[in-house]
């Protein structure tokens, strides 16, 4: 499901769940286990995860989601990585889809290869893209950016995706060597500076007006759908994000206040 392996006192790990690289519980658990284990050895001073196949990742594993994914769900890893002092890079190729942008998201810093397509179909496939991509995304590329990328599920192309703050670098080669020598320059920096889980989401204007547009955004788009992928929409997308940083901010009678209380309990 994943190879470990050491290169210059850096730790590759090398998601192979072929053909795509799919993240399901045998995966998940070898990733949480391999990031652990760089982690703990003091001779590692970074990580690159990377995919075999010339994919990344296609995300979570759909045929799994009937039966329940087992621990460690994909959001462990992030928190895990969260509180990293050794940076981690995504160094991407392919595609990283779904859970698999999240996986990415979760890394103190992504490089790509100029062919590659990101997106989170989720709500495509009438599931919220739960793993921390609307707590990430957002912070990475702003409300507007993430809004559109998480409400289309369009793939989003290598360098349209660095513009927008969710690539740090687009790099030519052996994507693997790339990672090594990028996050190898990063050693130095603090990664509590550049983990996306504790940045503010950039956004401009109000943020009831932004809650409401976007709200009736969503409703025409998904008009009829039924009313759970609504109200996990409206959940998820437009207050979850917002909830943790700004709910302080906010006046106690806001709409926008009011909606978070009520689906934050
Ligand atoms: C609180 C609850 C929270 C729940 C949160 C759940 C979150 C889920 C997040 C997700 O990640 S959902 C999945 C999102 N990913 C996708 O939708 C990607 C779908 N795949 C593709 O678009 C394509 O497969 C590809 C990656 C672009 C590759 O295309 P290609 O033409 O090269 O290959 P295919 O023939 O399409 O696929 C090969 C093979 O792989 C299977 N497969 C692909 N993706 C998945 C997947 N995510 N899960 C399971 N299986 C997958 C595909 O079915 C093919 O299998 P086959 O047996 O060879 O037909």
């Amino acid at each position: 499901m994943m190879d470990y392996s050491i290169r210059d006192q850096v730790a590759v790990i090398k998601l192979d769940n072929p053909p795509v690289n799919v993240l399901g519980s045998a995966a998940l658990t070898s990733i949480y286990d391999g990031i652990g284990k760089a982690d703990r050895d003091p001779s590692i001073k970074a990580v690159v995860i990377c995919g075999k196949n010339g994919i990344f990742c296609a995300g979570v594993d759909i045929k799994e989601l009937d039966n329940g994914l087992h621990a460690p769900w994909i959001k462990h890893i992030g928190d895990f990585i969260d509180n990293m002092k050794k940076p981690v890079v995504a160094a991407i190729e392919g595609f990283a889809l779904g859970g698999g942008l999240e996986l990415a998201l979760f890394c103190h810093y992504r490089i790509a290869l100029k062919t590659v397509r990101v997106s989170l179909p989720e709500l495509q496939l009438g599931l919220m893209p739960g793993a921390g991509g609307t707590i990430r995304l957002p912070r990475a590329a702003g409300l507007n950016n993430a809004f559109d990328i998480i409400t289309t599920g369009n793939r989003i192309p290598a360098e349209k995706a660095a513009m927008m703050g969710i690539i740090d670098q687009i790099v030519t080669g052996d994507i693997i060597e790339e990672g090594i020598k990028f996050v190898k320059s990063k050693c130095n920096i603090d990664t509590s500076l550049v983990c996306l889980r504790m940045k503010t989401v950039k956004y401009s204007g109000d943020l009831d007006d932004i809650s409401e547009a976007f709200m009736t955004k969503v409703k025409s788009k998904f008009k009829g759908a039924i009313a759970p992928i609504v109200s996990i929409l409206e959940f998820v997308i437009i207050i979850l994000d917002l909830y943790y940083v700004h709910l302080q901010s906010l006046s106690k009678n806001s709409p926008t206040y009011t909606r978070a209380k009520g689906t934050c309990k």
